[in-house]
């Protein structure tokens, strides 16, 4: 039998999906579960359970003629493991931004604005790690869509220089860069491989449980958000991706590289071009907070897209952000709270509008392409009152995505259809 199909599987931040494609690019399963109120210790295990419960719904004529498989996983989501791959402490999620401590000790040692001098960077995490007592069993430190790409086809010690970035991965030149290769745990780093390359087949082990093909392989995978920007299909610079998630994430095609910690941008190498961006903890986490995805939809036509409140938000749901502002101490700014549901809405999506137009200012001004048309993706794409007010905010055209979702950008990845 031929292998026909592709499978991208994504784990964002409040739930995980898989897409399985065919060769001509067309959805041809879509299966999806939530995260609820996990505990640090269930991580790790929900993830697995998530992973084998997603493949396993794959209908069963798509699964026996599964050419790859590809995952993304939440960017800087970090996880310390033993030598069989056991987590030996529970992951340290994205956003965490216990590394804040860590934080001269990386001034110290990586160049002026590197993107891992940041709180929440993942060099900054392993730093973090360094210091507790468990710290010298480890023996690999692995992003999340690592280790879910480990447990299909068994090697341990892989990533992709997407989710490597944020460890301080040198994506113009392929290697560590000397100063980090100096550091007493440079024996946890992965191997870096380019997105979308072969990582090999899938184990025999797995190829059974999940009735796959032998020769079915698993591909190096990336990060949730580039995920959605290959999604989108974007392909010339000056075009962005705005991921309107639990996070806010910020993706410009362009020419130049650019990098500011003052700001908390970096840019991510794709095929010739970079996608220079970065990404706020403001988002749709903030709105989820107040309301639900009904109560968004509901309440979002009340209001008017064409009038400005006089409510200057900041919406964050703890202290801290990671861009366009870097400080790990910024206050949230969510008052005063109008009485009025759709009033107090309308201050929140124009708080994370206005944070999204600043987060373009600053890329065009540190010298990324110029900004011809966003292109939006994530839970917030379907919402046209708030297309209509980021319009107004960004004063280019707002667009929905051609494709919005994460999953289907890895499976692009995975039957090696993308930019990369
Ligand atoms: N109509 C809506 N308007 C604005 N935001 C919405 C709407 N519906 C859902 N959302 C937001 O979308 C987010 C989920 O998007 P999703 O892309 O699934 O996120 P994740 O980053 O967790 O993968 C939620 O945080 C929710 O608040
Ligand atoms: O906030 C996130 C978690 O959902 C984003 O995925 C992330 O921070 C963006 O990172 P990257 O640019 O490396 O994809």
């Amino acid at each position: 039998m031929t292998n026909n199909y592709y499978l991208g599987i994504d784990f964002g931040t409040s739930g995980a999906r898989a897409i399985a494609i065919d060769k001509e690019k067309n959805i041809v399963a879509t299966k999806q579960n939530s995260f609820t109120n996990i505990t640090a210790d269930e991580l790790t295990q929900t993830w697995q359970d998530t992973l084998y419960q997603l493949i396993a719904e794959i209908p069963l004529d798509i699964r026996k003629q599964l050419q790859a498989i590809a995952i993304n996983g939440t960017s800087s989501t970090v996880l310390l493991c033993d030598r069989e791959g056991k987590a030996i402490a529970p992951p340290i999620l994205y956003d965490d931004a216990r590394g804040k401590e860590e934080l001269e000790q990386i001034n110290n040692i990586a160049p002026d604005n590197h993107v891992v001098v940041s709180a929440t960077s993942s060099l900054a995490k392993l730093l973090w790690w360094q210091k507790q007592p468990y710290f010298k069993r480890a023996s690999y430190f692995l992003h999340q869509a690592d280790w879910l790409g480990y447990l299909l086809h068994g090697k341990l010690g892989i990533s992709d220089y997407h989710n490597a970035l944020k460890l301080g991965y040198d994506v113009e030149h392929l290697s560590y860069p000397i100063w980090l290769q100096k550091q007493p745990y440079s024996h946890l780093y992965p191997q870096v491989f380019t997105p979308g390359a072969v990582i090999g087949n899938l184990t025999p082990q797995q190829s059974h449980r999940f009735n796959l093909p032998a020769n079915c392989i698993v591909r190096a995978g990336t990060t949730d958000s580039i995920a959605a920007f290959l999604a989108s299909g974007v392909s010339q610079p000056g075009e962005a991706v705005t991921s309107l998630g639990s996070t806010l994430v910020l993706k410009l095609l362009s020419q130049t590289k650019i990098n500011s910690a003052l700001y908390g941008i970096y840019s991510h190498r794709i095929g010739k071009l970079w996608l220079a961006g970065g990404a706020s903890n403001t988002g749709g986490a903030v709105l989820r907070h107040f309301f639900n995805d009904e109560q968004l939809q509901n309440l979002s036509q009340h209001i008017d897209p064409k009038t400005r409140s006089s409510l200057e938000y900041y919406p964050l749901l703890k202290p801290g952000d990671r861009f366009p502002l870097n400080d790990p101490d910024l206050a949230p700014r969510l008052s005063p709270r109008p009485t009025n549901s759709s009033d107090f809405l309308q201050g929140l999506l124009e708080g994370i509008s206005r944070i999204e137009a600043l987060g373009y200012q600053k890329l065009q001004e540190l010298g990324a392409d110029k900004l011809t048309q966003v292109y939006s993706a994530g839970g917030g794409a379907k919402n046209s009152t708030w297309q209509a007010i980021r319009q107004g905010y960004l004063n280019v055209l707002v667009t929905v995505a051609a494709n919005t979702q994460a999953a289907y950008g890895t499976a692009l990845l995975a039957a090696n259809q993308t930019l990369l």
